[in-house]
């Protein structure tokens, strides 16, 4: 019997490629070579040789099948198999800072869009169809009709953030569909970010320092931009997660301010830790002097600090968003800080992004808008793409993922 050149890894025994192409293919005499090469019977050889592309699509299917029963992080042979026989097919919707892309090569074929502005939906919708996997940008909406346009091969979505609004969960479930994510390595760097967000906007940074750009600087001004301290000062943590202890270790280590919080769940350790008290929202807002929000975005936090939470909290109170835009009711803000119903708010995150120019928050003088980069370090935006792309090259092979939110 010829051999067709189908490599397989030691580790699969022969005796399973063969009962594996059996159950899949329902036809075609098999047999394996000690070499690791499986063969087929003259007929099944020649029709594989007319009609590669028939041999490649009942490859997919393979994977597809086994993939979904895979679900719940089972590995089967027929996965290893399929990683050894054939290319998948994944698309980077963004070029993604270093190395990781070309361990990325050597086991798919990889389409990365090269623009800086996102892919439009008619763009994704083109580009995603018959991919296995897709690395995709907190800016890419990946909802069930895109799963559907990029067809039942798809089983995995890697996204590059730690937050996955952006993507239908359940959707992807029900398609078999496995998401990752990268938590942990931008914690540092998000909570550094919120702290500057905190005293740039309650010391004028911005505004003050382009008064000196201007040219506009006249003098020492005993009564001129005068701002708020954190020093003993209440800090109020809307969301005590990763990102949410990070910076509340930073602020009452480094200033001594008093905690509050909320969470659903128990952070006993962080009570010991750094005395704080967890609380309703509205106690930590009508509390507070600074209050820093942290929750995902879901729909139960959408609008989360809406007129109402603004409402509740002191004149002298700082805002800081670094979570998602869409958690924080910009009208309400904009009329607050308008009647400095609040002193200052600072944000990392708005919606849409980017916000308009014209918007009425980047023309506030009490409010500095930073383009979302909290996780924008070296350190950090290296490690999201090793993350990233384990998460894809171990959802194509069907094994866990390194951070999986399904
Ligand atoms: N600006 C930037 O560049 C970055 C922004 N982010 C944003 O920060 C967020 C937090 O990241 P991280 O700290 O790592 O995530 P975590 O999952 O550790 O924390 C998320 C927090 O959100 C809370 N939460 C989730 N769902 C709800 C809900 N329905 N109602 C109330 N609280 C809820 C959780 O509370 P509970 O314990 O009660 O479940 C938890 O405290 C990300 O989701 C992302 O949106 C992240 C990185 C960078
Ligand atoms: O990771 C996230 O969720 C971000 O917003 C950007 O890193």
């Amino acid at each position: 019997m010829e051999g067709v050149g189908i490599r397989f890894p030691e580790s699969v025994s022969a005796q399973s490629v063969r009962s594996t192409w059996h159950t899949s293919s329902g036809k075609g005499a098999v047999s394996v070579r000690r070499s690791g090469t499986l063969c087929f019977a003259d007929e099944l050889h020649r029709i594989i040789f007319r009609k590669r592309e028939a041999l490649v699509a009942g490859q997919r299917s393979i994977m597809s099948v086994s993939e979904k029963a895979a679900k719940g992080n089972r590995v089967d042979e027929t996965s290893r198999l399929g990683m050894e026989t054939m290319k998948h097919s994944v698309l980077v919707t963004r070029q993604i800072p270093g190395e990781s892309l070309k361990r990325l090569r050597e086991v798919c074929e990889v389409e990365v869009w090269p623009e800086a502005i996102p892919p439009s939906r008619e763009e994704l919708c083109r580009l995603v169809k018959g991919r296995h996997g897709l690395l995709t940008m907190l800016s890419d909406r990946i909802d069930g009709e895109l799963m559907d346009v990029a067809g039942e091969q798809l089983c995995v979505v890697s996204n590059y953030a730690v937050g996955f609004n952006n993507i239908d969960v359940d959707a992807a479930k029900t398609r078999g569909v496995v998401v990752g994510n990268t938590p942990d390595v931008l914690t540092d760097a998000t909570a550094d970010l919120a702290v500057s967000l905190l005293f740039a906007a309650s010391r004028h940074v911005l505004p003050a320092g382009n008064q000196v750009r201007e040219g506009e600087w006249k003098t020492w001004e005993p009564t001129g931009w005068l701002g708020v301290e954190p020093s003993d000062k209440t800090l109020g943590i809307v969301g005590m997660g990763r990102i949410g202890k990070a910076t509340a270790k930073r602020l009452v280590g480094g200033w001594g301010m008093n905690l509050l919080y909320t969470s659903r769940s128990d952070q006993g350790d962080v009570e010991k830790e750094l005395g704080g008290r967890r609380v309703e929202l509205d106690t930590l807002l009508a509390e507070s002097d600074f209050v820093s929000v942290h929750v995902a975005l879901t729909d139960e936090t959408r609008n989360l600090i809406d007129a109402d939470a603004i409402g509740k909290m002191k004149s002298t109170s700082v805002l800081v968003n670094t979570a998602r835009g869409e958690i924080v009711d910009q009208d309400a803000l904009v009329d607050a800080l308008n009647r400095r119903a609040i002193f200052a708010a600072g944000l990392d995150v708005t919606t849409p992004e980017p916000l308009p120019a014209d918007h009425a928050l980047v023309k506030s003088p009490h409010c500095v808008i930073l383009p979302h980069i909290g996780s924008a370090t070296h350190t950090s935006r290296n490690a999201m793409s090793e993350i990233a792309v384990d998460n894809l090259i171990a959802g194509l092979a069907g094994k866990p993922l390194r951070c999986s939110v399904t």
